[in-house]
Parts: structure tokens; C-alpha cells; sequence
């Protein structure tokens, strides 16, 4: 059981800053919204929260919006559960299908069984959605794969359907990582997991590394990931907004990555990059 806060945000004007307001949270550990007529209800674990870092927020600093918040403790509830009642199946072109166990299958789809648990927030449904796009125009066979920040592990899970090689999947939460071997379990694939961040990395090589993440770490951790990408290999990156691609490009460019093709949805984006 982990404690949150909600948070609720009173923002003027409301549109476009909501969902900018929405992305800049995620990035600092928020990971779940609900959307209010006058702003938004954010909740964050406590033990992620500082209040430094929400005030450096660069919206904040905006002279075109005004925000206004305050927070409060919620009380102990099991987010397992509330997950579990909000998860709605994602169905990417209708080729994927991914969902849980106590959803209906839908024939013809290709489908990942995930228990969505704590390591899956809602906000996050966009980006595995392109992460998931991108990934069905590679060919994973007999590739050496790396899920960084894999969370469910559902892209982890998804390359080993394709045909993966070895696979490797990281996450830096406990949560995710126990999540993981269930889900690879319940799908039936070998996934090596391990608890971790980029630091972890080092002794082997990739050809293909997953990383749906966020502009901060992502920034911060790219050269560790090029540093282990074979020659030739693809990088895949999500977790951004549409704001944050000049800077990542600029970090990419510098550890020596070509862009192959970026993908939008909604405000978010995914980039394919090669070695
Ligand atoms: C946006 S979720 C992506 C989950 C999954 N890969 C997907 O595409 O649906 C980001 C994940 O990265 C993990 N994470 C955050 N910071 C990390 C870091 N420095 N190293 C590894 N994992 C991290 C979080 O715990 C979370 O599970």
C-alpha cells in the first residue's frame, strides 16, 4: 500500500494549460489525473513529492496562465483495486489489443495480457500506444532487446511475441518489477528483470533499447544508452511532449543517433533513432 496526495489545480485559462500543465506533472512523478471544469485533480505517491520541483515547473513561470493549488493526504486506499476498476483495454490500429485478464479477447487482434497494478498510470496510456506503433514496423527477430522503465513490462512482452532474442526489462520501482514477472508469466515469455536504473547498465550490449520514460531522465540517460547499443541499432524513446523533442534531438544528435521517424498522439510523441 502506497500513500498519495491529490492535488487540485485551479488554472486560467484552462485550454490549453490543463493538458501542458498535465505533462510537465508526469515528468516530476504524477500519475493520474482527473480533469475538473475550472482545472485538474493530480496524485502523486507522497514519497515522490517535493515541493521544489513543482515550483520549478516552467509553466509556473508562464505569464499567459495563472495556477492555483493546494494538496492534501488522501486516505490509505488500495490503488491496486482503483486501477484495476479504470483500466480500459488500449487497442492500437486494431492489430494490438492490449488488456487485462478480465477483459473480453476480440478475434483477430494480437493481444498482451497485462495486470495493469500500481505500475501503470492512466496518463501513461498515449505513449505505450506509440511505443507500441512504432515497434510493430521493427523486426524483433532474434534481436537482443532492453525495456527501460519497463513498468508492466508490456513492451518488454510485446518484442518477445515478436520474436526477441534475449530481453532484458528495467524499472527503478519495486512495484513494477514484481508486476513485471507476473505479466511475463501470465504471457508466458522469459524476461530477465531486475530493479534498476541506467546505472545497472554496462556489461552487455543491445540491439534494440525501449526507453518510454520522461524528457529529464531521458535526457540524463541517453549517452548510458547509446553506450550499450550496438552499431546500427535502434533506440526507441517516448515519454516526451511535443516540447521537449528540440532538446532530446540535441542530446541524440551529440551521442551520435540519427531521428528515423517520430510519431504524435495528442501531445505526446515517440522517437525512433538508430546508432
Ligand atoms: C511511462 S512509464 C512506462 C511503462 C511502460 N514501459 C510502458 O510503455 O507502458 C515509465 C516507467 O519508468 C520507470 N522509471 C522512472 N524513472 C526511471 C529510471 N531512472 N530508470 C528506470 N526506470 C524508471 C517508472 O517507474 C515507470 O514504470
Amino acid at each position: 500500500m502506497q500513500n498519495y496526495l491529490e492535488f487540485n489545480f485551479k488554472i486560467t485559462p484552462l485550454q490549453p494549460w490543463n493538458e501542458i500543465l498535465m505533462a510537465e506533472l508526469i515528468e516530476i512523478g504524477f500519475d493520474s489525473f482527473t480533469e475538473e471544469i475550472h482545472g485538474i485533480l493530480g496524485y502523486i505517491q507522497t514519497e515522490l513529492f517535493h515541493e521544489d520541483q513543482l515550483k520549478a515547473l516552467s509553466i509556473f513561470e508562464n505569464e499567459n496562465v495563472k495556477i492555483e493549488y493546494s494538496y492534501e493526504e488522501m486516505p490509505n486506499i488500495n490503488w491496486n483495486e482503483e486501477w484495476e476498476k479504470n483500466f480500459s483495454p488500449i487497442n492500437i490500429d486494431d492489430k494490438v489489443l492490449i488488456r487485462a485478464e478480465f477483459h473480453e479477447s476480440v478475434p483477430g487482434m494480437h493481444e498482451i495480457i497485462i495486470q495493469p497494478k500500481m505500475s501503470f498510470g492512466t496518463g501513461h496510456h498515449p505513449t505505450t500506444h506509440l511505443m507500441i506503433q512504432q515497434m510493430m514496423d521493427i523486426d524483433f527477430t532474434g534481436k537482443k532487446v532492453l525495456d527501460m522503465g519497463c513498468g508492466t513490462s508490456v513492451l518488454a512482452i510485446y518484442a518477445k511475441q515478436q520474436g526477441a532474442g534475449d530481453t532484458k526489462a528495467i524499472d527503478i520501482d519495486e512495484w513494477s518489477v514484481e508486476n513485471s514477472k507476473e505479466n511475463a508469466a501470465r504471457n508466458s515469455v522469459e524476461l530477465d528483470i531486475e530493479q534498476g536504473t541506467a546505472e545497472n547498465l554496462g556489461k552487455e550490449n543491445y540491439d534494440i533499447i525501449l526507453a518510454n520514460i520522461n524528457r529529464n531522465i531521458l535526457i540524463s540517460d541517453i549517452p548510458t544508452y547509446v553506450s550499450v547499443l550496438n552499431e546500427g541499432g535502434k533506440l526507441l524513446l517516448s515519454g516526451l511532449c511535443f516540447f521537449d523533442v528540440d532538446d532530446i534531438l540535441e542530446v541524440c544528435k551529440e551521442s551520435g543517433l540519427t531521428l528515423k521517424k517520430k510519431l504524435q498522439r495528442e501531445e505526446w510523441v515517440s522517437l525512433l533513432l538508430e546508432k
